[in-house]
């Protein structure tokens, strides 16, 4: 490599890192940029001379962004080296035990291997036992305070009771990988952005300006180091995770300590194949030497521990060919680009198809048919198109032309301004009446099994059903006459369609096939509009005031209720005779149902009082701490409890984390 080429690749890193850090908008994926900071490593490894400070070799992450109050971190925050195989582990663990002045032969340490987890790291300062501020790691030294977004996090302790003098807690903010699905999902229907991985949905959301704003991304975190650690009794790393979870702080159940490096690789190994089950999105796993005072010894480089080091997660990105892009009509009318690839498996199983989500998507990718493309899983699961490798193309390639037209009607789609989406407008599609009637019958809707897909078939094409008022209205002479049918599969069907109409309110109010809305939501909205007729009546600005709901959403249901076609829709239904109001003995407060706790340790007030406050919204209490419990609420000198949530991976609330999260599920605080 010159010179030349040396400094041009220092720029492009740049430009990368200000994407990736500053704007949460990155435009290459982690593997390309870890291999361009692999080119510029060797060829610093092969010119020492060259090396400048400002190289990205030198420095952690980018500028802190002046929307936010800064603040240096008291003991500046790091990054991590990287190894990418087994081979390179040893050659890391040989220069550490030089570091160490041992022969690396000899050495044989003992090490604490945890998850990598892709989000953001944070820094918790207390004083005294007192959170003071919550900061991003920013450049390293200097970061941005987000104080009020972290502790939209309930399991984070704002007090640490006894600790005297100056403590800083690190770890890591992120989104779990069902938040992130389940925002995707929405934001999909209503033609917004996407969150391309839950790194970014993350970063997106704490660095929001407005704190509730933050607090629609539900954020978790992972707490997994000390800086400052005044009175803290810890000689191990290991002794750090443990007494974290001690104190109350959400630590990973996926930590382990081991003796020796095999041991970790074996470690690394495990995960590689567990990968696809974790509940976050993880790049590979983190090993550090477990005794901090040989620690100290092995000290840092100027950008990272070399006591540490990050093992990365093989990145499956699969070169793949476009074969075709096909268009489905759904129930809302949205046309759905859909890619189909020549197969090829990743990380364990055989993908050909991926979603292009939207004409932005196509064009931004400049998408053509037989184009090369680098595929990978989003969030460990769902097949995504990362990259179009334009460079492989063909030479008489034509640019994808977006049909103006329903694919299924034939009818002008159209795309509303602000909205990625492109939707068929015509009301009698067939495309569209066959998925909504599919949907108002599904399992999670109006669970009507003996309304089958062909059956729907068969309704739409005899003319005998256009919208689902019309299943209500059939005939025992309708459904026998049709082909495959007869009196006894009619009867049937009849019987299942008069049961349905007892269905559950959130049942129907999800039937009905809103954009954004599915059973969550339904139930969201029936519970806080427990009739039919006060859904009806709610303004678009009342039914955004419901905890969970945003604005979009609101505006959007609003819209949809009031459509021409839903009120004569929503009017025969009626006269159909179907349930419209919310069953008034549902369970008394069900927001905590499902959950079980623990109670231990002395809390501000009698146990009993906090155990019939949990139960009459729904939790169940236990007298010990199994993997079953979901939350240990631990008052002071809470004892062997505390070991025993940890060692499960059991989430541990103090009394103000508990009002967090009361606040949080919508339920009154503890009288
Ligand atoms: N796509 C892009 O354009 C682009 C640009 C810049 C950086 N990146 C990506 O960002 C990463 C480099 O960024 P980096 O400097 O933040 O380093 P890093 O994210 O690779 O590693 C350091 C970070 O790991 C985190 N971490 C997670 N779990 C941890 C644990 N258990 N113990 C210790 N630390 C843990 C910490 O936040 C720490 O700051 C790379 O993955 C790179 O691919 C991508
Ligand atoms: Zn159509």
């Amino acid at each position: 490599m010159t010179e030349a080429r040396y400094r041009e690749l220092i720029q492009t890193i740049q430009h990368h890192n200000r994407l990736y850090y500053e704007q949460d908008t990155p435009e290459i994926s982690d593997a390309e940029y870890d291999a361009l900071m692999r080119e510029l490593r060797a060829a610093e490894a092969a010119h020492p001379e060259w090396i400048t400070p400002e190289s990205p070799t030198q420095k952690v992450g980018g500028a802190p962004s002046s929307a936010f109050q800064p603040v240096t971190h008291p003991t500046p925050m790091t990054s991590l080296d990287n190894v990418f195989n087994d081979e390179e582990l040893t050659d890391w663990g040989a220069k550490l035990a030089r570091a160490l002045g041992a022969a690396p032969d000899t050495a044989d340490y003992a090490y604490t291997c945890e998850l990598k987890i892709d989000g953001l790291s944070v820094n918790l300062y207390y004083v005294d036992g007192v959170l003071q501020w919550a900061a991003t790691r920013g450049n390293g030294v200097v970061g941005e305070i987000v104080t009020e977004q972290v502790l939209t996090i309930p399991e984070i302790p704002r007090t640490l009771p006894g600790l005297k003098g100056e403590l800083e807690v690190r770890g890591e903010v992120y989104l779990s990988r069902e938040e992130f699905a389940s925002y995707n999902a929405l934001a999909e229907e209503l033609g917004l952005p996407l969150l391309k991985n839950p790194r970014n949905g993350a970063a997106g959301a704490l660095r929001q300006k407005d704190p509730k704003e933050t607090a629609k991304r539900r954020l978790r975190a992972i707490l997994y180091a000390l800086g400052k650690r005044d009175g803290v009794p810890a000689r191990t790393q290991w002794d750090v995770l443990t007494w974290l979870a001690e104190q109350g702080f959400p630590t990973s159940a996926y930590s382990e300590r081991v003796q020796g490096l095999p041991a970790a690789a074996a470690y690394h190994a495990r995960m590689v194949a567990d990968r696809a089950n974790l509940p976050f999105d993880a790049d590979g796993t983190v090993i550090k030497l477990d005794d901090l005072r040989a620690q100290e010894d092995a000290g840092f480089t100027s950008r990272a521990p070399r006591w540490a080091i990050a093992y990365k997660f093989p990145v499956e990105e699969v070169q793949t060919k476009l074969l075709s892009i096909t268009i489905n009509v759904g129930r809302t009318g949205k046309l759905a680009p859909l890619a189909h690839l020549e197969p090829r498996l990743i990380e364990g199983s055989t993908v050909s198809k991926a979603t292009l989500h939207n004409e932005d998507f196509i064009r931004n990718l400049d998408l053509r048919i037989g184009d090369t493309v680098l595929v990978r899983k989003a969030g460990g699961v769902i097949p995504e198109i990362v990259r179009n490798l334009t460079e492989l193309r063909a030479d008489h390639s034509e640019p994808f032309e977006f049909p103006t037209h329903c694919p299924e009607c034939g009818h002008a789609a159209v795309r509303a301004e602000g909205d990625a989406n492109t939707y068929c407008v015509n009301p009698a599609c067939p495309a569209q009446a066959y998925e909504r009637l599919r949907y108002f019958v599904s399992r999670g809707a109006m669970d009507i099994r003996g309304l089958g897909e062909k059956l729907i078939e068969q309704l739409l094409q005899g003319g005998l059903v256009r919208d689902a008022a019309d299943f209500y209205s059939l005939t025992e002479a309708q459904l026998a006459g049709l082909e495959r049918s007869g009196t006894k599969k009619a009867q049937n069907v009849l019987r299942e369609l008069e049961e349905s109409k007892k269905q559950p309110l959130w049942r129907l109010v999800n039937a009905l096939g809103m954009p954004g809305v599915g059973e969550r939501n339904a139930q969201v909205l029936t519970r806080a509009f427990p009739s039919l007729d006060a859904l009806l009546a709610a303004t678009p600005e009342q039914i955004a005031s419901i905890h969970g709901v945003g604005e979009t959403l609101a505006q959007s249901v609003h819209a949809a209720l009031h459509d021409a076609t839903m009120t004569d829709l929503l009017g025969r239904l009626r006269a159909a005779d179907l349930n419209t109001v919310e069953e008034v003995d549902a369970p008394q407060g069900e927001q905590l149902a499902g959950t079980t706790f623990v109670i231990t340790g002395t809390l501000s007030r009698p146990r009993d009082v906090f155990k019939a406050h949990l139960e009459s919204l729904g939790a169940r209490i236990s007298g010990s701490v199994t993997k079953k419990t979901t939350y240990l609420l631990a008052g002071e000198d809470a004892g062997s409890k505390l070991d025993k949530a940890r060692e499960n991976g059991v989430t541990i609330l103090d009394e103000a984390a508990l009002g967090a999260l009361l606040t949080e599920r919508d339920a009154p605080p503890v009288p």
